[in-house]
C-alpha cells in the first residue's frame, strides 16, 4: 500500500522504470527458488554457517590471519560448519579426518600449486591418485626411510659411521612400487636444537610409538579402496622418519654456534639463523650439497603462491577469476616465481644427472669416496627418471623437479617457522627455558654436545616442542582436502568435492580440550598421553591419516618479560612471527 501510494508521487517516467526494476528483481528470486527445489543438493542436510553475500559468498569474513576468523566463527557456528568462499564451497570440520578420513584424501584444485608443481607432478597439491599414493610410499618408505638418511649423512644411529660402506644396503626398486617391502626399521628419531657446555638449547627427541588408534585407522584407510598402507607403514614402522640425523645435525649446530660466537655480543636476527641451520640440514639431506635457500632467495614468496588465496581458487573455471589474477599482477608473479624456481631445480638435476652419467651406483660410489653425502633425494629421483622415464605412465625430469618442491618448500620453511616460534615462547618464559636446560645438563653430564641415545631422557623438551606445535602449528589450516565422495559428519550432510579445512590452530587453543588453553606450560602433557604423530586429533600439526605429513619432523634462550615479545603471526600457507625475534648469543657453560 506504501509503495503503491510512494509510486504514484514520482514522475511518471520514474514509475515505470522502478516497476521493471521489482519484477525484475521478482523473476530473479523466483528463477532461484525453483533452480533450488529442483536441484538435489539443497534437499540435503547442509552444515550451518554464516550467512553469504552474493557471488563472494563469505570470503569477506576471512582475514589475513584465516584461522582466526574460521575460529571466531566456529564458535558461533559450532564444529561443522558450511561456508562459500567466492563459488568453492567449503567445511570447516575438525572431526572430518578423525572419521572420514579416507573420503577426504585429495586436494582442490589451486592455480598456484598447480603450476609451481609443474600440473600437479608432486604429491602434497597433487588430487588424490595411485601416483600420489605410490609417490607417498616411496617418500616414506624409500625417501624419508632411517636407512635412506643414513644414507644420506653415513651415519649408523649413535654407534658409528658408514662412512666407505655402501650407502644402499638394498637397491631402490622403480617407481610405480608395486612390489616394495617396507623396511622394519623401528628406530624413529627426529632433531630439536640443543646443546651443552655450549650456547643454548641443543639436543634430539625421540617420537612417540604409533598407537592402536594409529594402526586402528591405517587399517581403516586401508579397506578404503587400497588406500593409505603408507600410513600403515608410517605407523607400524616408523611413524616419525628422521629428516635430520644427530651428526650432520651436530655439525650444522657446530656451525651455528660459529656464527653466532662471531658475532659477539650484537643482537641477531634468529630466524635468519634459524633458517640458514634447517637449509643446511633439509637442503643437504634433499639436494646434496646445495643450501638451497642460498640460491634460491624467493622461498617465502613461493610459500605465498602455494596457499590457494588468489581470484581463480575462489572461482575456479571462470574468466572472472582469471582476469583478476592478471590484473593484480598475480598471475605475472606466479610466472616468475615459476622461472626462477625451474632454474634452480634444472641446475640441480642437471649437476645430479651429470655425476650420474656413469651410471648410477658408480656416481654414489664416487661420491662415497669423496666422503661425501654419497646418495641424496635427488640421485634417487634421477634414478626413477631414468628407469621409468620410458614408460608409458613415465616418471619424467617434471616429476623430479616437483617432488624436489615439495621437500625444499614444506620441508625449510615449516621446520624453521616451529623453530623460531619455540625460541619465542622460550624467551617469554624463563621457567620453562631453565627446567629445559637443568634436564639437558643433567642428561648430559660432561658431554660436549647431546647424544642420540640420550634423546629418550629428554621428556621436558620433548613437552616444550609439543607445547609449541599444540600453539604454533606452522599451517595453521593444515593442507586443505577435499572430498572424494558424499559423507555425513555430526548428522550433516558433506557432498563430493567439497573443499575440508581442518583447523589445527583452533583445535590447540580449544578450552574444551585445553585447561588454560593460551599459556605456554610444557607440563600439561606430563598428565596427557597425547602427541603429534597424527594419533591424537588433539593435537595435529603434522595432519592425520592417508596424507600426513611424511617429512614429520621436529626442530627446536633469559631476563625478558614475557610482554616484551611479540607474538604477532604473519603468512599465507604457513604462519611464521611477523617481528622476527632479535637476540644476544650468550655462551651457557655448566657450573663447574
Ligand atoms: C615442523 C615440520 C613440519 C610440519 C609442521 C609439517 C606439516 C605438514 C602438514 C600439516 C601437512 C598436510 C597434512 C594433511 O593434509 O593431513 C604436510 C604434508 C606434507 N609434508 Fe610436511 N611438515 C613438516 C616438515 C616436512 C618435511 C621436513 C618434509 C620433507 C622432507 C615434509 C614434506 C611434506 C609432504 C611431501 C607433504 C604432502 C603429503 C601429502 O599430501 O600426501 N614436511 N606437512
Amino acid at each position: 500500500m506504501a509503495a503503491s501510494l510512494l509510486l504514484e508521487l514520482l514522475p511518471q517516467q520514474w514509475q515505470l522504470s522502478i516497476t521493471s526494476l521489482i519484477l525484475l528483481a521478482v523473476s530473479v528470486v523466483l528463477i532461484f527458488w525453483s533452480r533450488r527445489r529442483r536441484n538435489p543438493s539443497s534437499r540435503l542436510k547442509l552444515p550451518p554457517g554464516p550467512t553469504r553475500l552474493p557471488i563472494i559468498g563469505n570470503l569477506h569474513q576471512i582475514s589475513r590471519l584465516p584461522h582466526r576468523s574460521l575460529g571466531v566463527l566456529a564458535g558461533w557456528h559450532g564444529p561443522v560448519m558450511a561456508l562459500r568462499l567466492g563459488t568453492v564451497p567449503v567445511v570447516a570440520a575438525r572431526e572430518a579426518l578423525k572419521v572420514h578420513d579416507p573420503e577426504c584424501c585429495s586436494r582442490s584444485p589451486s592455480a598456484g600449486p598447480r603450476m609451481l608443481s609443474y600440473g600437479y607432478k608432486d604429491v602434497a597439491f597433487s588430487p588424490y591418485s595411485n601416483y600420489v599414493r605410490d609417490m607417498r610410499k616411496l617418500f616414506v618408505v624409500e625417501l624419508l626411510s632411517m636407512r635412506r638418511v643414513q644414507a644420506a649423512f653415513g651415519v649408523v644411529g649413535s654407534t658409528g659411521s658408514t662412512r666407505g660402506k655402501p650407502p644402499h644396503s638394498t637397491p631402490l626398486s622403480p617407481y610405480p612400487l608395486a612390489n616394495r617391502v617396507v623396511p622394519s626399521s623401528s628406530s624413529c628419531r627426529a632433531s630439536v636444537i640443543g646443546g651443552r657446555g655450549g650456547e643454548g638449547l641443543a639436543t634430539p627427541v625421540r617420537r612417540g610409538e604409533g598407537g592402536a588408534g594409529a594402526a586402528e585407522r591405517g587399517r581403516r584407510c586401508r579397506s578404503g579402496e587400497g588406500r593409505g598402507e603408507e600410513v600403515l607403514a608410517m605407523f607400524t614402522h616408523c611413524n616419525a622418519r628422521a629428516v635430520m640425523l644427530p651428526d650432520y645435525y651436530c655439525c650444522m649446530v657446530e656451525k651455528l654456534i660459529e656464527k653466532l660466537t662471531r658475532n659477539g655480543r650484537n643482537a641477531v636476527a634468529i630466524n635468519e639463523h634459524i633458517f640458514s641451520t634447517v637449509d643446511g640440514i633439509i637442503g643437504t639431506f634433499a639436494l646434496g650439497e646445495t643450501y638451497a635457500a642460498e640460491e634460491f632467495k624467493d622461498i617465502s614468496e613461493t610459500m605465498d603462491l602455494l596457499s590457494s588465496s588468489s581470484a581463480e581458487d575462489f572461482f575456479p573455471g571462470s574468466v572472472a577469476g582469471r582476469l583478476v589474477d592478471r590484473l593484480t599482477g598475480l598471475a605475472a608473479r606466479r610466472e616468475a616465481i615459476f622461472r626462477k624456481l625451474d632454474r634452480f631445480f634444472e641446475r640441480i638435476v642437471d649437476q645430479h644427472a651429470a655425476a650420474d652419467d656413469d651410471g648410477p651406483a658408480a656416481a654414489r660410489r664416487k661420491a662415497d669416496d669423496k666422503g661425501s653425502a654419497g646418495s641424496d633425494l635427488v640421485h634417487e629421483l634421477i634414478d626413477l627418471w631414468k628407469m621409468e622415464g620410458n614408460t608409458k605412465q613415465g616418471f619424467t625430469k617434471d616429476h623430479v623437479k616437483a617432488m624436489l618442491l615439495d621437500t625444499f618448500v614444506g620441508g625449510i620453511t615449516t621446520t624453521s617457522v616451529t623453530l623460531h616460534w619455540a625460541m619465542s615462547e622460550l624467551i617469554r618464559n624463563p621457567r620453562v627455558t631453565k627446567k629445559a636446560q637443568d634436564e639437558i645438563r643433567a642428561v648430559v653430564g660432561e658431554k660436549e654436545r647431546v647424544q642420540h641415545h640420550d634423546m629418550p631422557k629428554l621428556k621436558y623438551l620433548k613437552m616444550v616442542v609439543k607445547e609449541t606445535f599444540r600453539l604454533h602449528p606452522p599451517a595453521t589450516l593444515l593442507v586443505p582436502r577435499e572430498t572424494t565422495r558424499h559423507f555425513k559428519v555430526g548428522g550433516y550432510d558433506i557432498p563430493e568435492k567439497t573443499k575440508v579445512i581442518v583447523n589445527a590452530w583452533a583445535i590447540g587453543r580449544d578450552p574444551n580440550i585445553w585447561k588454560d588453553p593460551e599459556e605456554f606450560i610444557p607440563e600439561r602433557f606430563e598428565e596427557m598421553d597425547i602427541d603429534f604423530n597424527g594419533a591424537h586429533f588433539e593435537l595435529v600439526p603434522f595432519g592425520s591419516g592417508c596424507r600426513i605429513c611424511p617429512g614429520l619432523a621436529i626442530i627446536l634462550p633469559h631476563g625478558v618479560r614475557k610482554e616484551d615479545i611479540d607474538m604477532e603471526e604473519a603468512g599465507k600457507l604457513t604462519f611464521h612471527k611477523k617481528i622476527p625475534l632479535l637476540l644476544v648469543p650468550t655462551p651457557n657453560k655448566a657450573p663447574n
